[in-house]
């Protein structure tokens, strides 16, 4: 497997908040990488630096070994990196199918739409979703949302995926579903996916590795059995997340 997305030494303050400092962290393709920590660790702040959307004031982001630390946020998404919210962000006005079709609105050209609707409804069918395709997008119950903003993440296919709590407010068997999509377009299409998420036993299951951020730096690193074992991580955030 090779690397995708790297970030190296990430700085970044808020004033006197030191949100993240020296964070290291690489994403290998085909890899599902967990991201997870208490409150406040610099989860976000993390995803929104590697995402292009926070300069950090120290580090670099690399893509294939190419540094894009000065990239927009554009450039990143039209060079394969998706992201979601931990706050939903799907065109509520619009329907299921339209989203997805938005996002591959930037390849153009109308004699290519069959091609890109054909895309959006194979997506659709993945995701569980192709019942709710003309549904508008604002109405959905919020397990089909996060399921939704999934699928249009992946309309126009990823390199690079950063899911944020993307299982937050799903049933048991809506969380299956997002499992097997995630494996699949880790295993299959070689995505490199980072995820975060408090839902501690999903990503203990899910994720090949886990990096655990504590405070701002990175606490503990390793398969999810080496993490679980690791007092350190225990005690500052496993103790209370476990049963999440
Ligand atoms: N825009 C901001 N202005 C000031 N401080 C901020 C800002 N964004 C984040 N912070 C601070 O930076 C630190 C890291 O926050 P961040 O949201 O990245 O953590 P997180 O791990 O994602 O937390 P959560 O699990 O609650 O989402 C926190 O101390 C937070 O209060």
């Amino acid at each position: 497997m090779s690397q995708v997305l790297a970030a190296t030494g990430i700085g970044v303050r808020f004033g006197g908040v030191r949100a993240l400092d020296g964070v290291d962290l690489a994403v290998h393709g085909g890899e599902v990488c967990g991201l997870i920590g208490p409150n406040g660790a610099g989860k976000t702040t993390l995803f929104d630096v590697v995402s292009g959307i926070r300069r950090p004031d120290e580090g670099r982001v690399l893509l294939d070994g190419r540094d894009i630390s000065r990239r927009s946020p554009v450039w990143r998404a039209r060079h394969g990196m998706r992201r979601t919210f931990q706050r939903q962000q799907l065109f509520g006005q619009l329907t299921v199918a339209d989203n997805l079709l938005v996002a591959q609105e930037w390849r153009g050209g109308r004699r290519k739409l069959a091609g890109r609707r054909s895309r959006a409804a194979a997506v659709l069918r993945e995701c569980g979703l192709d019942a709710l395709a003309d549904s508008y997008a604002g109405v959905l119950p919020v397990g089909q949302a996060r399921m939704a903003e999934l699928a249009r993440a992946l309309a126009d296919p990823p390199r690079v995926l950063l899911l944020d709590e993307p299982a937050s407010g799903m049933s048991g068997e809506e969380r299956g579903q997002l499992a097997v999509v995630v494996r699949h377009l880790a295993d299959e299409e070689g995505c490199a996916v980072l995820l975060v998420e408090h839902n501690v036993a999903f990503v203990m299951e899910l994720c090949s590795r886990v990096v655990v951020l504590d405070l701002g730096t990175v606490l503990a690193e390793g398969d999810a059995a080496d993490v679980r074992e690791n007092p350190a991580v225990r005690d500052a955030y496993l103790g209370t997340a476990a049963s999440t």
